[in-house]
């Protein structure tokens, strides 16, 4: 079942960009990545020839190579901090729904059919592809409350060679039906142990698939039950999952039902649910109290603005988080939000802060190279793989993605390179690195996406790409 497929020592040629820092990106034009046997980067090599790379380290002089098709460059794989599996077939159905209203008509429906094993196949195989399709390394999945197909999830993204923390959710509060919530707060925990103690067993090391803490959010959960998920967190050392401050309707829901509570932020952090492994997604709405809560404990941000758009949210203030030094990964939040892609997501955070701005002034305005640490280096904090994967280091691990860019020569679509390759980002030669990138943010898809790594492993490759 485990992700062991061997692979040979490679190196990767071609152009590579990478995040430096928040604001500045690292863009090589002729550059040499060698990773080994375990999916380790060993050198990187800058203005090189392959002829030079090769003299210089002897010892890789068998070593597979790859180079970089048409106007591509490698760039590491994205991280998704914040999604839910099985809502993937209600991708785009939310019609004008807001967040409360949403989960009782589509959500709730959809995610308790997941129980079956076979749908659960279907939808979970499905999503695992999709996102892997369009360059996601690492996702933070939500399950269901149900074990079987919660761990099968787990079992695909293995299988898939995915990076994943996978949650079976936890909600025994009558906000959800009565068919599909936990019976009680010691089914919840007893569920929730089998599922850790199941995605420990299949992957021990933890380093493709980890368990995660998941209550759904304040109102789905009793104070007991968030209680024991604290204490199960602190026992099994696990990180924890959850949505804060999503919506107005929503905050005003926690204020009713935990009426002694100071704050939405508070009732997590009373239940010992606010750690530095504690990922909270949305945090739209958040009062200055409530950040310095967050701060304290560590904890980090999901920005999911595809969603918080979607479902009428809000907007929030992500350039204030990151001055405030706050900790920020980006998440597709599927099916609020309405793609898999990461890619699209930068493109709503650049969209969410221009409108911040409009009120704020322009210094609310995210760039391409803020949006691109979100995605690489920014998520890898937020899910516990700081200094691990999000850049081309030596040592760090070969977490990547092709990124091929059509030239208006080939008929503006890459023809000549593999099926379906250029989508909609013509290059007509005279761009820089830069523009190229700038190019791919805005009008880039998973039709640029021609091949995907994991810790050195293939992981996906789009028709007719031969790497
Ligand atoms: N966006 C979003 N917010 C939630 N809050 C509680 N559950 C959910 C969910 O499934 N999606
Ligand atoms: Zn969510």
């Amino acid at each position: 079942m485990a992700a062991s497929a061997a692979i040979s020592k490679t190196i990767y040629f071609g152009s590579f960009v990478h995040s430096k820092t928040l604001t500045e990106l690292d863009i090589c034009e002729k550059g040499a990545i060698g990773v080994d046997e375990e999916g380790v980067i060993r050198f990187v090599e800058r203005d090189s020839e392959v002829e030079n790379v090769l003299e210089k380290y002897g010892e890789w002089k068998d070593a597979k190579v790859v180079r970089i098709k048409g106007n591509g460059f490698f760039f590491p794989g994205f991280i998704d901090t914040h999604t839910h599996a099985p809502q993937h077939p209600n991708t785009g159905l939310f019609g004008k729904t807001t967040l409360l209203d949403w989960l009782q008509k589509y959500t709730f429906p959809m995610e308790s059919s997941l129980s079956s094993l076979p749908l659960a196949t279907r939808v979970y195989s499905n999503f695992v592809s999709r996102t892997l399709s369009h360059g996601t390394t690492t996702c933070a999945y939500y399950a269901t409350i149900h074990v079987p197909t919660t761990n099968l999830l787990a079992d695909i993204c293995l299988a898939r060679g995915q990076r994943a923390l996978v949650g079976r959710v936890c909600m025994d509060s009558d906000l959800s039906p009565s068919t599909y919530r936990d019976a009680s707060v010691d089914s919840a925990i007893a569920s929730s142990k089998s599922s850790i103690s199941y995605i420990r067993s299949i992957d021990p090391s933890g380093s493709i698939v980890r368990p995660i803490i998941t209550p759904r959010f304040a109102p789905s959960c009793t104070p007991a039950c968030l209680s024991a998920l604290g204490a199960l967190a602190a026992e099994t050392d696990t990180f924890i999952q959850t949505h804060v401050s999503e919506n107005a309707s929503e905050i005003a829901l926690v204020a009713s039902l935990f009426p002694d509570s100071k704050s939405y932020t508070h009732v997590y952090s009373t239940a010992n649910l606010l750690s530095p492994k504690t990922i909270l997604a949305h945090a739209v709405h958040l009062s200055a109290p409530e950040l310095a809560l967050v701060k304290s404990a560590g904890a980090k941000i999901s920005h999911c603005p595809a969603s918080n758009t979607a479902i009428t949210s809000g907007v929030a203030p992500i350039r204030s988080y990151l001055e405030q030094g706050l900790s920020v990964g980006l998440g597709t939040d599927v099916s609020g939000g309405f793609s898999p892609s990461i890619l699209e997501e930068c493109r709503q955070a650049i969209w969410a802060s221009r409108f911040r701005a409009m009120n704020e002034g322009d210094e609310a305005k995210l760039s391409t190279e803020e949006v691109l640490y979100l995605a690489t280096r920014g998520g890898a904090d937020v899910v516990g793989l700081k200094g691990r994967v999000g850049g081309f280091e030596v040592g760090m691990e070969f977490d990547a993605q092709m990124v091929c860019l059509g030239a208006v020569e080939e008929g503006g679509c890459g023809d000549g390179l593999f099926e379906g390759a250029g989508g909609a980002v013509d290059v007509f030669g005279w761009e820089d690195m830069q523009e190229r990138v700038e190019k791919w943010v805005y009008s880039g898809d998973d039709r640029n996406c021609a091949a995907v790594w994991v810790r050195g492993r293939l992981v996906h490759r789009r028709k007719g790409v031969e790497v």
